[in-house]
This record gives C-alpha cells, sequence and structure tokens, in this order.
C-alpha cells in the first residue's frame, strides 16, 4: 500500500555520527542525509510529520550545565529537552529544505517546539531508564555514581547515565501540528518525546515542565493516532527487527501481525532501551487503529511507505 499521511521517527543514526559522535558537524552531516531520505518520501507524494530523538544530545547539554554550575545558572532538564528540539528542529529545517528545493518541490520545513502530557506520579519517576548523552568506560561512570547519578552498563560500548522516562499521554500541540500539515508543511515536532509537562489541575488550563526525557518512539506513536496517520515508521540502524538477537539464531522479522509480535515482546525478545520501544511502539500504534507500523532503517523509508517490502512492517491481521 502507498501511504497518504505518515509520522517518522528519525532514531540517533540520522543525528550523530558513525561513531555516536555530536560534533556540530557529524551532527550536521547525518541530518543532511537523512534530509535526502525524508524528501524522497516528499517527493512520493505523501504527507510527512518528523519526529527525532535527543539522547545523546540532551546528557550533553546536562554535562554543560553541571559543568557551568558556578559560573552561570543551571537550567531544568525539560529546558534542555526544550534547548535540543530547537537545534535539531533548525538543523533539519536547513538540510530538509535545500533537498526538497533540489528536488523541485514546493513543501517547505516548519519546525515546533512540542509538549508531551505525562502523569505527576508516573512510577517512571523514580525509576531512571532512559539512556543519554556519552558512553563511558566503568570506572569513569563511577565517579558519578558516587555523585548521585544513575549510571547502567548499556554492553560493548560503556556504561551510560540513565534520566526518568515518564509515558507520553498526549501530546499538547498536535492540533498545531496537525494545521502546519495541512497547509503543506513537512513538520518537525515532538523531538527527544515532546518537552515532559504534567498536568496539575486537570483541565489543561496550568501545564508545568517536568524533568524526564521521554521516549521517541513512544511518543511518535500517539503523535501519529492523533494525526490520523496510516503509517507510522521508526527509521533507525537496523533493516528489521529481529529475534533471538545477538545469537547464532538470529533471524529478522517480515510481515507480522500484532498477536504474532506481541508475543514475541510477552518473551522478553526486545531489550529495554533500544529495540523494547521500538517494537512497543509499533504495537501500540496498531492496536490503537493504526493502519501499518514499520520499523526499518533510514535508507528504506521511501521503500516503507510506498509498499510492504522491507523492513519489519506490522499490521493487525
Ligand atoms: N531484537 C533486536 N533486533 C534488532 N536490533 C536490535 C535488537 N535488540 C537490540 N537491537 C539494537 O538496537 C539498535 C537500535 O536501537 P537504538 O540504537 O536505540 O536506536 P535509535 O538510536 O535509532 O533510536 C540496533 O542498532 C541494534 O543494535
Ligand atoms: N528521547 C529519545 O527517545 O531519544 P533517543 O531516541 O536519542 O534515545
Amino acid at each position: 500500500m502507498t501511504s497518504r499521511r505518515v509520522v517518522i521517527a528519525l532514531g540517533g543514526n540520522a543525528m550523530t555520527g558513525p561513531d555516536g559522535s555530536a560534533t556540530p558537524q557529524a551532527q550536521r552531516d547525518a541530518i543532511r542525509e537523512a534530509a535526502g531520505h525524508v524528501a524522497e518520501v516528499v517527493a512520493a507524494g505523501v504527507e510527512v510529520v518528523l519526529t527525532h530523538g535527543n539522547g545523546p544530545q540532551v546528557g550533553n547539554l546536562l554535562v554543560k550545565n553541571e559543568l557551568a554550575a558556578a559560573v552561570v545558572p543551571p537550567v531544568p532538564l525539560d529546558w534542555n529537552v526544550a534547548q535540543t528540539q530547537a537545534t535539531i528542529a533548525f538543523t533539519l529545517a536547513d538540510e530538509l529544505d535545500a533537498a526538497l528545493a533540489a528536488r523541485g518541490l514546493p513543501q517547505r520545513t516548519a519546525g515546533l517546539v512540542t509538549r508531551t502530557l505525562v502523569d505527576a506520579d508516573d512510577p517512571h519517576f523514580r525509576e531512571p531508564s532512559k539512556p543519554v548523552g556519552r558512553f563511558l568506560p566503568r570506572e569513569e561512570a563511577e565517579r558519578f555514581l558516587a555523585l548521585g547519578q544513575v549510571w547502567e552498563d548499556r554492553g560493548p560500548r560503556g556504561w551510560r547515565r540513565v534520566v526518568a522516562s515518564p509515558e507520553p499521554r498526549a501530546v499538547v500541540d498536535s492540533a498545531a501540528v496537525h494545521v502546519l500539515a495541512a497547509a503543506g508543511f513537512v513538520v518537525v515536532c515532538a523531538g527527544g518525546g515532546g518537552v515532559p509537562v504534567t498536568d496539575d489541575g486537570g483541565d489543561g488550563a496550568a501545564l508545568r515542565g517536568v524533568e524526564a526525557v521521554i521516549d521517541k518512539d513512544l511518543t511518535a506513536a500517539v503523535l501519529a493516532r492523533d494525526l490520523d496517520a496510516d503509517t507510522l515508521v521508526i527509521a533507525t540502524d537496523v533493516p528489521n527487527v529481529m529475534v533471538d538477537f545477538g545469537t547464532p539464531a538470529q533471524r529478522p522479522l517480515g510481515r507480522v501481525t500484532v498477536a504474532e509480535l506481541r508475543a514475541h515482546a510477552t518473551d522478553g525478545q526486545f531489550a529495554r532501551g533500544s529495540m523494547g520501544p521500538k517494537v512497543e511502539a509499533a504495537l501500540r500504534f496498531v492496536e490503537g487503529g493504526g493502519e501499518r507500523a514499520v520499523v526499518t532503517s533510514l535508507e528504506n523509508i521511501t521503500d516503507a511507505v510506498t509498499g510492504d517490502a522491507v523492513g519489519t512492517v506490522l499490521t493487525a491481521s
């Protein structure tokens, strides 16, 4: 099937260098390449809403805040999330506008600072789980553990800081995204899962930023339902979701039903903090009424929205 409106969630490889480098040049180079792929999707006649991760960038901002604390007042984590949304959306807009113009397309890009509603009493506030910033060897991570930070062993690349990551309940600004998309803009929104806010009065009148980083794939699923997208594309650095990942028995999943993928997830097949949230996001989107979710590599996204031949393609049945 060819999609009408898609939400594409861009993973880390679309925004940092191949080794995870987050220098401005590495970020711009990666974004330029991602923008080329996104422009191809737009050229296929599909309405595109983009969202993106911010794990490396928001972790790096935290470090800058901490190092500069004696000189300039540190800002809370929700401010840092907003700052990463602005920087990444600005860079994506530059590169995507150039890629669209190079293809003779009339569409232009609009970046939107976007808030995501979370529950103030979400238990995830008490159990940090979202990896951010750089990887460090265990001995160096231990210095930060001693300062009260939470760090976690993330495998061969080393240890990484983890922060609170509540469940996204609603994308506060999705009506504005809808208007921009309907007006023909490629919208960059809900970056880093959205700036987390709580609604203390329960009536939406007084939202308040809270210190956390939401998983961008889980927010993408909420956003895609809000916008009535037919397809959610989760673009990462592997062409397929694997079962028995990292073992000699590993095998890629192609077309799967909700029942099959849910069974693999229940079986503990997908790691927390990497493939786990992507699979969960795909499942939530289709279980919630979306037509199709695809998890695949960035290079495959045009094929993913115009057919069913690439990636892990999830449909209701
Ligand atoms: N079951 C699995 N199938 C495929 N990849 C997996 C699986 N489990 C873990 N991974 C790893 O997850 C990575 C993608 O997750 P992550 O790096 O968090 O993505 P992104 O930064 O693109 O959002 C892949 O590079 C792969 O190494
Ligand atoms: N916020 C978020 O999910 O970022 P990453 O995808 O970079 O981990």
